[in-house]
């Protein structure tokens, strides 16, 4: 279970995240709403290891995560989604899944060149790792065009692809609809549920309500730094709260 206990973060005396405690189960999709501001950007940096909280703490699994980077956080099996970077958009399609091994930050080049037979090893069952998810989201036929070229909702599922690479347990999502036109939402919605039939968790901030709807067993609703709803996604959004906070009037 991934656990955010008590969240606070402020800017300048600006509280973006106010005591904020969430739970995002095994074998579940959770979901993060709320009005533009509400804090669900800055929730799920912290969950994700780029933001360190004013005060709280994060647990994964029971472990305290708090302070600890996105790369342990990876290797702890909590994976995160990037919009595809310039630099990344430069690279081909399969290019892009050979950059995300993880050993690749942990080993200096004198220990690379010793052992080269066991890289080149390894780099044949990334690629052939590469080639099996790429040939699910049906972009194995566009291995070697650059990844620029990919339409948007073929970038999201490059880029889930991209964090599949390192096998996490759990995946937050940053928007996984945003810029993707509708066919492809479903094929992303699509894609996600057959991750969580094999056993991968997800959270994630989404203001696609049919997304949310159709993918998210558990919904948290944030509204100016706070909470003001948690459930199904029937529940939050018939919450009267949720409603004030999206027509802006005010708690
Ligand atoms: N680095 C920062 N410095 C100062 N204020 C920030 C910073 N990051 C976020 N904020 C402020 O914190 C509040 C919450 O921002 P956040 O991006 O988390 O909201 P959000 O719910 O993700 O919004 P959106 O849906 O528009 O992305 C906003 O008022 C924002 O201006």
């Amino acid at each position: 279970m991934l656990e955010g206990r008590n969240l606070t973060v402020t800017y300048d005396g600006f509280k973006a995240l106010d005591g904020v405690s969430v739970q995002l189960k095994p074998g579940m999709v959770t979901g993060l709403i709320g009005p533009n501001g509400a804090g669900k950007s800055t929730l799920f940096s912290v969950l994700a290891g780029s933001v360190i909280p004013t005060t709280g703490q994060v647990y994964f699994n029971d472990e305290d995560i708090t302070s600890r980077p996105p790369v342990i956080r990876a290797r702890l099996g909590l994976g995160r989604s990037f919009q595809l970077s310039r630099d990344l958009a430069g690279l081909t399609v399969v290019e892009n899944l050979l950059v995300a091994q993880p050993e690749r930050q942990f080993e200096g080049i004198g220990a690379a060149l010793f052992r080269r037979n066991a890289i080149r090893h390894r780099q044949e069952i990334m690629i052939e790792k590469a080639r099996e998810l790429l040939s699910r989201v049906d972009l194995w036929r566009l291995a070697d065009q650059p990844s620029a070229a990919l339409s948007g909702g073929q970038k999201k599922l490059l880029d889930l692809c991209r964090v599949l690479m390192l096998e996490p347990r759990f995946i937050l999502l940053d928007e996984p609809s945003a810029g993707v036109n509708p066919t492809r939402i479903a094929e992303i919605t699509e894609f996600i549920r057959s991750l969580v039939a094999e056993g991968i968790s997800f959270g994630m901030v989404e203001h696609n309500m049919g997304m949310v709807a159709a993918l998210c067993d558990q919904v948290y609703a944030l509204a100016e730094g706070r909470l003001v709803a948690h459930g199904t996604f029937e529940e939050v959004t018939a919450n009267d709260d949720v409603a004030r906070a999206y027509l802006g009037v005010g708690a």
